[in-house]
């Protein structure tokens, strides 16, 4: 079994224990009551790159990375930053996240937030949407096809824009096939947790013009943001180096600013 599986099967023990504590009922009771989603695709489609910083306390290669106690404080840095959205990491067994975490990023800051997690029903999707959630990750790799395209139409049906997340140019032909309008390219292989770097220019020219393209893990300085924006990326996705840095605020925006270079604006 590759990691990937390992971390499936732990979530979906945790979401059983969570159902007995909240129905699916009572989560869509909540949802019907909230105001809309915010539409991070504008900004995703501006001229320029756009940058999602994560809120990210640990992960399966390395362990702790960064000792959060404040994630809203955090996000706050983020936003002031310059970051177009924030991504919570709510897993909890291998990346110490959780719902709670997204609930008080999303009351601290007005940008869309992302839901991080091994999403595999619809009662995630819910759960994402009642914690305020704008975004949720959806993992080809963790998906048959039927699963990829009822969890996409059921993410947008209550306002959530899905991030699908591919690693292989077979998964951004089903990514695509499945009606993804963000699709993001994952450096790392969640089976053997390795990270090539290579992965998002290989693929990005897969990725059928019109669709987002987000280029996702290893990224960490204004050199990489500038390549991948060169290679194709409307919008970086970076966690491990903004929580292992000194000043969060000044390192995104530095990345923002990367892409923000004017050698980059014909691009949009
Ligand atoms: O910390 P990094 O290397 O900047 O990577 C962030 C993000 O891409 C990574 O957290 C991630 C990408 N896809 C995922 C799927 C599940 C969990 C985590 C991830």
């Amino acid at each position: 079994m590759g990691v990937l599986d390992e971390i499936v099967a732990g979530v979906r023990e945790d979401m059983a224990a969570r159902k007995q504590q909240v129905g699916l009922d009572e989560l869509k009771e909540r949802v019907r009551k909230l105001p809309s989603a915010l539409d991070p695709l504008p900004t995703f489609r501006a001229p320029g790159v756009s940058v999602i910083a994560e809120v990210k306390r640990a992960s399966p290669s390395k362990g702790a990375l960064a000792d959060i106690a404040d994630p809203a404080a955090l996000a706050r840095e983020y936003e002031a930053g310059g970051a177009a959205a924030i991504s919570v990491l709510t897993e909890r067994r291998r990346f110490g996240g959780s719902l709670a975490d997204l609930e008080q990023v999303r009351r601290a800051v007005d940008i869309p937030v992302l839901r991080k997690d091994f999403i595999v029903s619809a009662y995630q999707l819910f759960e994402a949407r009642a914690a305020g959630a704008d975004l949720a990750l959806l993992i080809v790799a963790a998906l048959t096809d039927d699963e990829l395209v009822s969890l996409i139409e059921r993410a947008e049906s209550i306002g959530l824009t899905p991030l699908v997340e591919a690693h292989t140019a077979e998964e951004i032909t089903r990514a695509a096939d499945a009606g993804a309008r963000v699709i993001g390219v994952n450096a790392r292989n969640l089976q053997t947790l390795e990270v090539d770097p290579t992965t998002f220019a290989r693929l990005a020219p897969r990725i059928p013009s019109g669709i987002v393209r987000i280029a996702e893990s290893g990224v960490r300085t204004p050199h990489d943001v500038f390549e991948l924006a060169e290679a194709g990326a409307d919008v970086v996705l970076v966690g491990e180096a903004l929580v292992t840095g000194r000043e969060p605020r000044a390192a995104v925006a530095d990345l923002v600013s990367a892409g923000a270079h004017p050698a980059l604006q014909h691009r949009g």
